[in-house]
């Protein structure tokens, strides 16, 4: 306080670190006890030895993994932030913040939910002249153009309405939704009817899958759409649909309204467009010329603002006189408004946002993962971390006075064409890193790797709610892009395991591995969920029996270990039954995403393949989207991926009742399998129960959700092929 410095912001230390690393410890012991015990009783015969060494390697694995997940829960913190201070001390030096809303696909993303997102982030409680809202659309589509021009005529009456009554959230549909519609006053009456009116013209338009005609000629912006052979294969379009500089570019009250630009980059066959990763940068550079903001948010154009005080949440951070000039972005987590309340696909990543990210941030900070992201301009396009940076909000205000708005088009469409990256550092040393199918994450490590450090806010109200898979098939390959992308990063030149020492903590670096290793999960738990039940299944045990005390560790280890991740999950806000649904989406994730990422994975660095960016669709059919009510598994597709998780389902409830009939036939029964094998039949029969879901869809189910019959027979007969190989011939 003496020098005139206001803390911006406060760190918290988690209560209960010491129980919990005793906790911890204890259960490391056990693991130990567990390796000894495979490498004790070892067995004699070559067959046996195998299986066995398999089962150890497996148990390695996991224990390694577990050390892996324990680094964030070590140190964990939280964090709060002093808005108020924020405003006494920096009101009038606050930077120019742009806001970039990347969109790909209208067919996917549809453009009345884009808009609503580009409306959300327009409506801040932000001083407007100082922030520009960026659409970067990289299906170069005339609809999502015709769109955000209905949107910008909307904001008019949309901004001063949300500022009058200091509505949350800003996006009109979610707003509407959130008000029963008897209690609403005059005025939001009719803001409602406007934003109806807008709304289902752009979809007629939409459906139509064209603009009205008389919209076409008499807005000019339209006619750069000559040049439009594919979404593959145009010019930059772009046009400043809203110029912050004009004076008469007001709301209806008569204030400011925020610069509001259309990009869609340049796209031709011949040049590689590097996703969403190349949208960005093409964005940077746009930006720069046209509002040059020093502070730059990144959301997808499905997850809305929820929040009008985030960007002064993010700025507490970054603008702290003693702590915010090492901070180089701040990350909010991923929150999603259609998640069901027991979250059949685990869509929430509970334990991720509200353990891990918070343990990270203990050791350095979160990783950048894609949305509800706030940079620094300088940091984002690649300055060097050095700690003598400190930064000037005052004295920076580059924003372009001098062009009119034709000229500064006409000299930021040059900064988007394809070819002005050719022997640049773009895409290597400066904006987001090409090569990757999570830029993201990449992106923020080579950040962190030069010294910098972020910062992870994840305030009561959620800064930004977006769109989750509503389908078995989106999560898994969604969940395929994430696990391919992170384990490249572990054999990229930025690998957390190779580079970064000295430069991250251990402890972050060990974090990163989590993510950077969920493909070669997929192995170990392959292993886990066949061998010992069709080892049940034979009659030959794997793990200690009830009279033997080897069997303790086992047990210790096993309920300590879930027992933990039930608490932690029910803390961070989760129900039982939502738990139960998470072990089973990662029993899914790990036997086919990270298969498929890792064989992938493999055949690149081969040559033999190419990764891509499979987009997530944000709108469902209206069938698919009441079986996701009622929170019924979602199959109804063919895929390699089914067929795998399938396969093992059926494996087991064939163990299982294979086991029973034979027990049942020999004389001693069932207890004495109970005695010898009591892990075996444990871990079989857990596999049985959670796959429930799986088994109704393939059996059971008549609508259209369920998995296909030829799906369902093919995976029955590579089920019993399994079954009788090992029970006859191995
Ligand atoms: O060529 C592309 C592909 C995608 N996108 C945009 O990228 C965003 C994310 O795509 P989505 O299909 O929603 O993927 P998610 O898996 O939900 O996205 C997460 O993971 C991605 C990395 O895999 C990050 O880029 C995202 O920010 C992060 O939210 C969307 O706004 C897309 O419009 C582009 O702009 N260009
Ligand atoms: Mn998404």
């Amino acid at each position: 306080m003496e020098s005139g410095y206001l803390q911006l912001f406060e760190t918290k230390e988690a209560k209960g670190r010491v129980v919990y690393r005793v906790f911890a410890a204890s259960i490391f012991v056990g693991i130990c006890l567990i390796w000894s015990y495979r490498v004790k009783f070892l067995p004699e015969d070559e067959g046996g030895r195998w299986v066995w060494l398999g089962l150890f390697a497996a148990e390695v694995w996991f224990g390694f993994y577990w050390v892996l997940t324990q680094a964030p829960r070590w140190n964990p913190i939280h964090r709060l932030t002093f808005k108020h201070n924020l405003s006494k001390r920096h009101e009038g030096e606050l930077p120019g913040v742009d806001i970039f809303v990347c969109t790909a696909d209208p067919d996917m993303e549809p453009p009345a939910m884009v808009i609503s997102t580009v409306l959300s982030v327009m409506a801040y409680d932000y001083p407007p002249e100082k922030l520009s809202v960026y659409l970067s659309d990289d299906a170069g589509s005339e609809l999502t153009y015709y769109a955000l021009m209905q949107a910008s005529q909307f904001a008019k009456h949309w901004i001063p309405f949300c500022k009058k009554f200091n509505i949350q959230p800003r996006s009109p549909p979610a707003y509407f939704d959130s008000q029963s519609s008897d209690h609403l006053g005059k005025e939001e009456v009719f803001i409602q009817k406007l934003y109806k009116e807008m709304e289902s013209r752009i979809n007629t338009a939409v459906e139509l899958g064209r603009v009205p005609e008389e919209i076409r000629s008499s807005s000019e912006g339209f006619s750069q759409w000559k040049s439009y052979v594919s979404r593959r294969d145009h010019d930059t379009f772009l046009q400043i649909v809203i110029d912050g500089r004009d004076p008469k570019a007001t709301d209806v009250e008569g204030s400011v309204l925020p610069t509001l630009v259309y990009l869609a980059r340049e796209k031709r066959p011949q040049y590689f467009h590097n996703f969403k990763a190349g949208a960005m940068n093409a964005l940077l550079r746009v930006s720069s010329q046209i509002s040059n903001g020093q502070i730059i948010l990144n959301v997808d154009c499905d997850m809305y603002s929820n929040n009008s005080d985030a960007i002064r949440d993010a700025l507490c951070f970054l603008m702290d006189e003693e702590k915010g000039h090492e901070i180089a972005y701040v990350q909010f987590p991923q929150k999603f408004n259609n998640v069901m309340k027991n979250d059949i696909y685990a869509s929430t990543l509970r334990v991720i946002s509200e353990v891990e990210f918070p343990g990270l941030d203990g050791s350095g900070g979160p990783l950048y993962i894609g949305t509800g992201c706030f940079h620094r301009r300088d940091v984002l396009c690649g300055k060097k971390y050095s700690k003598k940076y400190r930064n000037d909000w005052n004295s920076k205000n580059y924003r372009n006075f001098k062009d009119n708005v034709t000229e500064l088009e006409e000299k930021s469409k040059q900064l988007a064409n394809c070819s002005y990256e050719e022997n640049t550092q773009w895409g290597k040393e400066m904006g987001l890193r090409y090569g990757c199918p999570v830029e993201d994450v990449i992106t923020g490590l080579s950040i962190q790797s030069q010294g910098w450090k972020s910062v992870y806010c994840n305030p009561e109200r959620g800064a930004f709610l977006g769109v989750a898979p509503t389908s078995l098939i989106q999560t898994l390959v969604q969940h395929k892009r994430w696990s391919e992308g992170d384990f490249q990063i572990i054999l990229s030149r930025y690998s957390p395991v190779r580079c970064a020492r000295g430069k991250i903590s251990l402890g972050l670096r060990m974090g990163y591995c989590i993510y950077c290793l969920w493909a070669v999960n997929s192995l170990a738990t392959l292993y886990y969920s066949i061998i010992p039940s069709v080892y049940l299944l034979k009659g030959v045990p794997l793990f200690p029996q009830v009279s033997s005390p080897w069997l303790i560790p086992f047990t210790y280890v096993i309920f300590a270990k879930y027992a933990a991740s039930l608490v932690e999950f029910l803390l961070a806000g989760g129900t039982i039954l939502g738990w139960w649904n998470e072990q089973r989406i990662w029993l899914y994730k790990r036997t086919s995403s990270y298969l498929f990422a890792l064989i992938d994975t493999v055949l690149k660095t081969l040559g033999l393949s190419n990764s891509a960016f499979v987009i997530t669709a944000k709108v469902t059919d209206q069938e698919i989207s009441q079986r996701y009510e009622k929170e019924i598994m979602e199959f109804g597709a063919s895929s390699p991926m089914f067929t795998i998780i399938a396969t093992i389902s059926l494996v087991n409830v064939l163990c299982f009742l294979g086991m029973l009939k034979k027990a049942v036939e020999s004389g001693s029964g069932l207890v004495m399998t109970f005695q010898t094998m009591v892990l075996q039949v444990l871990l079989c029969g857990i596999l049985v129960l959670i796959n429930w879901p799986l088994y109704q869809g393939l059996f059971f189910r008549t609508d259209k959700g369920k998995m296909p019959t030829s799906l369902a027979i093919k995976s029955f007969i590579l089920a019993l092929a399994t079954c009788i190989s090992f029970s006859f011939l191995l």
